[in-house]
């Protein structure tokens, strides 16, 4: 057995290995293994600082990775100290003087009054409209803006605001610093949002996450059709559809959203919903007891 197919960690280069079945051109680098035609590709520092081709070391995957990295460090580090607060979702498209951009308003302002920071993606419409709720009630008005080929950027009733240019990245963010979501009517950004939130309680990746659609005209349809298809063909429990209410006033949906989280609309602060400390993408803790200082364990 020869001893070349064993080498540790980092970028190596043999020319052999039994493994692949004789002698073929062999290389290591870190976790990967690179054999014949692969084994061209030069080395990182080649690439870095090799500058024949014009830029072309940004637009590789590694190089992704590390400003994809550089959106968690960043979103971490704006929202780390934001406290209690609630992400508010909703159509892009909602003008003022509607009802649902008056009732995303109103839920900013009442989310304000309760010490909740508002979290929205910094958008217009609804997301402007609750930020702007938040602004009135002088709380905390977050907006976690996205990079779009239309350029919209945030809007002025953002207070605090951070761009991602990766919507994965920005979910994240939503989820973590959230301690429950309400969805206004929207379309299909303001539905991936719901639906991310409701698998990630279905699958115990974020616990005590109450989640309030506002809107029954609009929602129950939906509703509806989850329970009859998706209940009726046993594609989820009818569980499942306890992680949602469905409410018509911004009040309701306020109060149910601070009362899933064992606290009153002008009960002022409350603890952080149960998410594992351990894990930031919101793991549920090992032995699903609830944390001291927790709206659970309080
Ligand atoms: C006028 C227009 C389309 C502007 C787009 N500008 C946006 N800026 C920030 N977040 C957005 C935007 N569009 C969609 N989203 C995301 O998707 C949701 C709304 O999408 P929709 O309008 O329901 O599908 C929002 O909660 C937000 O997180």
């Amino acid at each position: 057995m020869s001893t070349e197919s064993t080498p540790g960690d980092g970028e190596q280069s043999t020319p052999r290995t039994p493994a692949a079945g004789g002698s073929v051109p062999w290389r290591r680098k870190g976790p990967i293994e690179l054999r014949r035609r692969q084994t061209k590709q030069g080395t990182a520092d080649q690439h870095l600082l090799d500058t024949k081709g014009p830029g072309r070391f940004v637009h590789t995957d590694p190089w992704r990775v590390m400003r994809i990295q550089s959106e968690f460090v960043e979103g971490f580090g704006a929202l780390a100290e934001l406290g209690p607060a609630v992400s508010v979702f909703g159509s892009a498209r909602t003008r003022p003087g509607t009802l649902y951009y008056e009732s995303a308003v109103a839920i900013g302002r009442l989310l304000a009054e309760a010490g909740v920071a508002v979290i929205t993606g910094g958008g217009p419409g609804s997301m402007e409209a609750a930020n702007r709720g938040a602004v009135e009630g002088a709380g905390t008005s977050v907006g976690l803006g996205i990079e779009l080929p239309f350029e919209t950027g945030l809007n002025s009733w953002v207070d605090l605001g951070v761009n991602f240019r990766y919507f994965f990245a920005r979910k994240t963010m939503f989820v973590k610093y959230a301690h429950g979501f309400i969805v206004l009517p929207g379309g299909l950004g303001t539905l991936d949002e719901l639906f991310e939130a409701m698998v990630l309680v279905q699958t115990g990746k974020v616990t005590q996450f109450p989640i309030v659609l506002l809107g029954t005209e609009f929602w129950n349809p939906l509703v509806d059709w989850i329970r009859a298809t998706l209940v009726g063909e046993g594609m989820i429990s009818a569980s499942d559809l306890d992680l949602i209410s469905v409410v018509d006033s911004p009040e309701d949906a306020v109060d149910r959203v601070l009362a899933g989280l064992g606290t009153e609309r002008r009960g002022g602060m409350f603890g952080n919903a149960d998410v594992d400390e351990d894990d930031d993408f919101g793991m549920v803790d090992g032995d699903g007891e609830p944390e001291a200082g927790t709206a659970e364990g309080a």
